[in-house]
């Protein structure tokens, strides 16, 4: 559906140098802490930056060849993009049938009531979540067949978050489409992505499936004592601890029957990112 080989960027004190790929039928997440590259990473994919190098495929097309068709069919949530504030829901909807030709008008505006997004004040008046919820509701409402969404969930309270991942879980249902969704709420992604990407300084330093991520990678603690004698063939990354130190594994098995002297901790995936990004890889 997408795929970024070597996509490269440069600006000053950065370099962008992304490979990823989104596969049918799947949510991939890309994960990383402020300024990684995700935004940046996301423009390229949506042509709103030009590329220095690498390939960037969109349904198996270079992405310089999509026709006006085939962008139609791409929803897109932007953190620092929106429509014009001085519009109201009801005047957005002929620039939506405009925009794209498989606009549902009713199924959008049976979600906005839904969400309790008012049609008839400016967008400038609405509050942070409002705008969330209809950018992911115009993204959503084109029978688009990628979904493009950087940060969909920023600025919403729980219970507005929960509705709207119910809402891209029932845009998943058709099975033909997919979604590439960037979060800082690494809960959402968890219980959401199929696969996670890890950008850290406009690289990918970690690409795995989310189930491996959560069932196979832990966090090991150790006195000083214990770390030295432990067989580190399977430790990704290791960082010293008041207590001694914590190592990063993708095998909890193995250390879970071969070092029961240790504590091996599951790790939530905010505490397996600290560790890949803050902690030293052997040798
Ligand atoms: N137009 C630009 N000109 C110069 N530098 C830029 C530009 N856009 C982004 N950058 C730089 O690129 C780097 C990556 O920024 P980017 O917005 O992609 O990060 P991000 O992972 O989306 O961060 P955040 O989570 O804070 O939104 C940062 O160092 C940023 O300053």
């Amino acid at each position: 559906m997408l795929r970024l080989e070597h996509v490269t960027k440069h600006y000053k004190g950065f370099d962008l140098e992304c490979s990823m790929e989104v596969r049918k039928g799947c949510v991939t997440g890309l994960v990383g802490k402020n300024g990684a590259g995700k935004s940046t990473t996301f423009k390229a994919i949506l042509g709103l930056i030009s590329p220095e190098g690498g390939s960037l495929q969109i349904f198996g097309k270079p992405a310089q060849d999509l026709d006006l068709q085939d962008k139609a069919r791409i929803g897109v949530v932007l953190s620092d993009s929106g429509f014009s504030g001085s519009l109201t829901v009801q005047e957005l909807i002929p620039i939506l049938r405009a925009m794209y030709p498989d606009f549902q008008k009713d199924n959008f505006l049976k979600k906005c009531e839904e969400f309790s997004i008012p049609t008839k004040k400016k967008l400038q008046e609405f509050s942070t979540g409002m705008k969330q919820k209809l950018q992911v509701l115009t993204a959503i409402s084109h029978n688009a067949r990628l979904l493009v969404l950087d940060e969909p969930t920023a600025g919403l309270d729980v219970i507005a978050r929960d509705h709207l991942l119910d809402l891209l879980r029932e845009y998943m249902e058709p099975g033909d489409r997919s979604i590439l969704i960037s979060s800082h709420i690494s809960a959402d992604l968890e219980g959401f992505c199929d696969d996670l990407y890890m950008i850290h300084e406009g690289k990918i330093i970690l690409h795995e499936d989310t189930d491996v991520l959560l069932d196979s990678y832990a966090l090991l603690k150790m006195t000083e004592e214990q770390y030295d004698a432990l067989d580190k063939s399977y430790v990704l990354r290791y960082k010293k601890e008041t207590f001694g130190y914590s190592c990063l594994t993708d095998q909890k098995q193995f250390y879970l029957e071969n070092h029961p002297e240790i504590t091996v901790e599951k790790g939530s995936i905010d505490e397996l990112i600290l560790m890949m990004i803050c902690g030293k890889a052997l040798g």
